[in-house]
């Protein structure tokens, strides 16, 4: 059993100290509310994760120091978090093995989180976990299967074996451009499926856009570098199932809320909106044809209205799939 280290105590990084902490691993939880931090060791319970115990070995700190004393240490903040706080922080990092938990594409730079890490921490290794998981879902000790990817694959599968528990069933991956792709452009494509389920156009409606965004995603991940057979693994198509079809996802809810108001909230955080921007943006740059995600980024924007959106995907020229 080793000491693990998780940088952000939202609902993922929770969700991952509690699992980690029940396999026997000794973990540390860096918030940056001191109040949380001591509100979660005298109760053992996060508001993040209602009803979960937190495990004897999972060690709550505000001292971003002290979770980071360990070799691997896991990034569970928000996307858009990540480049400020390994830039606040580099010099924690040297030597590390940073596993980048979020989802997303950082819009200051259009990059993925490995390649933020290689930026903004380049004497660390870069590692992603991601897959087809709720905190929830994981906190309560259902059965999961996630992706774990690293450039180097005997570091890649040093921490598949690390990170693996009983209920935790990680695979491993070198291909970083592809899980990384998955992780993020899934987001986008939940956020309009949940726009269909919303505007009322139906289930088949919805089918046919997870598809599409489907080749989407492929098309964008291997504009990147990326193979195509990543794509449809746990963290491309395996993820993109789970958050386009369940209502517990919050891409998807917002999309949902979209859709039946007609147009975005304001101030709304969602992973997806960012990542959305970024991904236009790179695609139109590139000459990629990425219709869904265009469309998202102008929804979430308030450049068109929902019935303009479904008319434009409907009216594009009938080609072969
Ligand atoms: N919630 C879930 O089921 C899953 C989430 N993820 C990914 O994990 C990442 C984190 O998501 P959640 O934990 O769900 O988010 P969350 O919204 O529950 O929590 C985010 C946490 O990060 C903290 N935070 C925000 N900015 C920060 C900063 N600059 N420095 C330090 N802490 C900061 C917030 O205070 C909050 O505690 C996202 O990229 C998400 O896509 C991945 C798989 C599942
Ligand atoms: O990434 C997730 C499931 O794998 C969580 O999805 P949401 O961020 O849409 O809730």
């Amino acid at each position: 059993m080793s000491r693990i280290g998780i940088l952000g105590a939202g609902a993922f990084g929770t969700a991952l100290a509690i699992a980690l902490a029940r396999a026997g691993h000794e973990v540390a939880l860096w918030a940056r509310d001191a109040g949380a931090v001591a509100a979660m060791r005298e109760t053992r319970q996060s508001p993040r994760l209602p009803g979960a115990r937190l495990p004897e070995g999972m060690h709550p700190t505000a001292s971003i120091a002290e979770a980071s004393a360990t070799e691997t240490l896991l990034l569970a903040v928000p996307m858009q978090a990540l480049a400020p706080l390994l830039r606040e922080n580099a010099t924690l990092f040297r030597q590390k093995t940073l596993v980048a938990c979020c989802k997303g594409i950082d819009l200051e730079s259009g990059l993925p989180p490995h390649r933020i890490i290689a930026r903004d921490a380049p004497e660390a290794s870069p590692a992603l976990l991601s897959g087809p998981s709720f905190a929830d879902d994981i906190a309560a000790g259902l059965p999961t299967a996630l992706t774990i990817a690293a450039a180097d694959e005997a570091r890649a599968e040093a921490l598949q074996r690390e990170l693996s528990t009983p209920v935790l069933r990680l695979y491993r991956s070198t291909d970083l451009e592809g899980v990384a792709a998955g992780g993020a452009l899934k987001n986008v494509i939940a956020i309009a499926c949940g726009v269909v389920i919303g505007a009322g156009l139906g289930e088949s409606a919805r089918a046919a856009l997870l598809t599409r965004g489907f080749a989407e995603m492929r098309r964008y991940a291997e504009a990147q570098g990326a193979q195509a057979e990543t794509l449809a693994g746990l963290s491309g198509l395996g993820d993109l199932a789970l958050t386009c079809t369940s209502e517990k996802s919050r891409n998807f809810a917002f999309g949902k809320r979209l859709g039946a108001a007609g147009r975005a909230e304001t101030l709304a955080t969602t992973e997806g909106i960012a990542t959305a921007r970024a991904v236009a943006a790179r695609a139109r740059a590139a000459g990629l044809e990425m219709p869904i995600t265009e469309l998202v980024a102008a929804l979430v924007d308030g450049r068109v209205s929902v019935a303009e959106a479904a008319e434009r995907l409907l009216s594009r020229p009938l080609r072969p799939e």
